[in-house]
């Protein structure tokens, strides 16, 4: 079975032993081939993904597009008593997109069904089905519903893919059974389940704080394009906050390079106003990942930054720079890693 999507192909390979099989298994002048679970998945080097809506109606369902974002920059303040570090941090929704499909049941329950390319998890663990748990707890959801996720953003790469998704379900709840939720309301719901959800409540760019459940100020920022580099390793947030050493110096010295640009309400982002204070020990995890930046950085010449927590990356070239796509293939496919190219996206 072949299924074609905007993340690659996937074709069922039901004898496969998963286990069995390196991770890439072959290459050609246009995609990659990888093993994931027991399918091979035929990777194209480099798509573009471009706007979606926030909600599309398909007859009695609601599909809801839940946006990945990247962290323009990412600064960390020692561990605080409740064991979280202090953030402050520009995050801006990008146009690439996991969905969420909810459609009303009869029976009293939850139900989850996760399809898409990437993999999630498909029980009481996925931040998707917490999202609706969260509100029938609450007394607030008194309808049985099933949740369908189509993951194509891959979890564990720092473009919040399941902050995201778990936004995006009350969002589709709320529209969907006419809950009346305000946005504060949600976002209040979104700080119990993880400390960067509340941001996809909101606007499409926010600077954040508190563990990152704050939302300091939003911010009107021009549109971009932007090149996301996205390799085939994951990295967990919790392991990437446990080796973090805070480093007094760095935080000012950013600090002091940072603030002063982002005075304005209104944003023509720069690659001077990016950092991230997570990337060290992101590359200190996965040590390929600082050889992919520089050879991406070498044949590019563009500037690449981890996002987050990694294990993803992007590139902010200024508005005049143009991405020629086959430059980008070739590189992509010596450097053998995924490119995306996104825009801001527009709510
Ligand atoms: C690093 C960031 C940057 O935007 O994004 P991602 O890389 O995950 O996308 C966020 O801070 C991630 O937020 P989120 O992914 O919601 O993290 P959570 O689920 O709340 O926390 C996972 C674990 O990370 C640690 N953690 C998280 C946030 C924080 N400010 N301090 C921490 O020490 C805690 O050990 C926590 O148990
Ligand atoms: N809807 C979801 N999609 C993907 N992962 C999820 C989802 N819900 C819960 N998870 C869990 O969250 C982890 C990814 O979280 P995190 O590392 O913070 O992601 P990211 O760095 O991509 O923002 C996964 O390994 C998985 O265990």
């Amino acid at each position: 079975m072949v299924k074609y999507c905007n993340y690659g192909s996937l074709i069922k390979l039901p004898e496969t032993k998963a286990g069995k099989l390196p991770r890439i298994l072959g290459v050609n002048s246009k995609s990659y081939s990888i093993l994931v679970n027991e399918s091979l998945l035929i990777m194209d080097f480099l798509t573009t993904s471009g706007h979606k809506p926030q909600f599309e109606e398909d007859g009695k369902k609601l599909i809801v597009n839940a946006p990945a974002k990247i962290n323009i920059f990412l600064l960390i303040t020692p561990r605080r008593p409740d064991g979280f570090h202090g953030v402050e941090t520009l995050m801006t929704k990008i146009s690439w997109y996991d969905q969420i499909i909810i459609e009303k049941t009869n029976k009293n329950d939850i139900e989850l069904i996760c399809a898409g390319d990437c993999w999630a998890p498909d029980d009481d663990t996925n931040l998707v089905y917490r999202a609706a748990e969260l509100l029938r707890e609450q007394g607030k959801l008194r309808h049985g519903v099933k949740l369908t996720l189509v993951k194509n953003i891959p979890a564990g790469t720092g473009l919040g893919s399941a902050s995201s998704d778990c936004a995006s379900t009350f969002l589709g709840i709320n529209r969907m059974f006419e809950l009346g939720m305000s946005d504060s309301e949600m976002q209040d719901y979104c700080s119990q389940l993880g400390s960067d959800i509340a941001f996809f409540i909101g606007e499409p760019s926010s600077i954040c704080g508190g563990r990152g459940e704050i939302i300091i100020r939003n911010i009107d920022i021009s549109g971009f394009k932007t090149l996301l580099a996205i390799p085939d390793v994951k990295v967990s947030t919790k392991e990437a906050y446990k080796n973090f050493v805070f480093d007094k110096t760095r935080y000012e010295t950013l600090r002091k390079r940072i603030i002063p640009e982002i005075s304005e309400k209104f944003l023509d982002l720069r690659p001077s106003m990016c950092a991230n204070m997570l990337e060290n020990v992101c590359f200190m995890i996965e040590p390929q990942l600082k050889h992919l930046k520089e050879c991406i950085e070498q044949k590019t010449g563009f500037e690449m930054m981890v996002t987050g927590s990694g294990s993803a990356m992007f590139s902010l070239p200024g508005k005049k720079a143009v991405f020629d796509n086959e430059i980008i293939t070739n590189v992509f496919e010596h450097c053998k890693c995924k490119g995306v190219i996104v825009n801001n996206n527009k709510w």
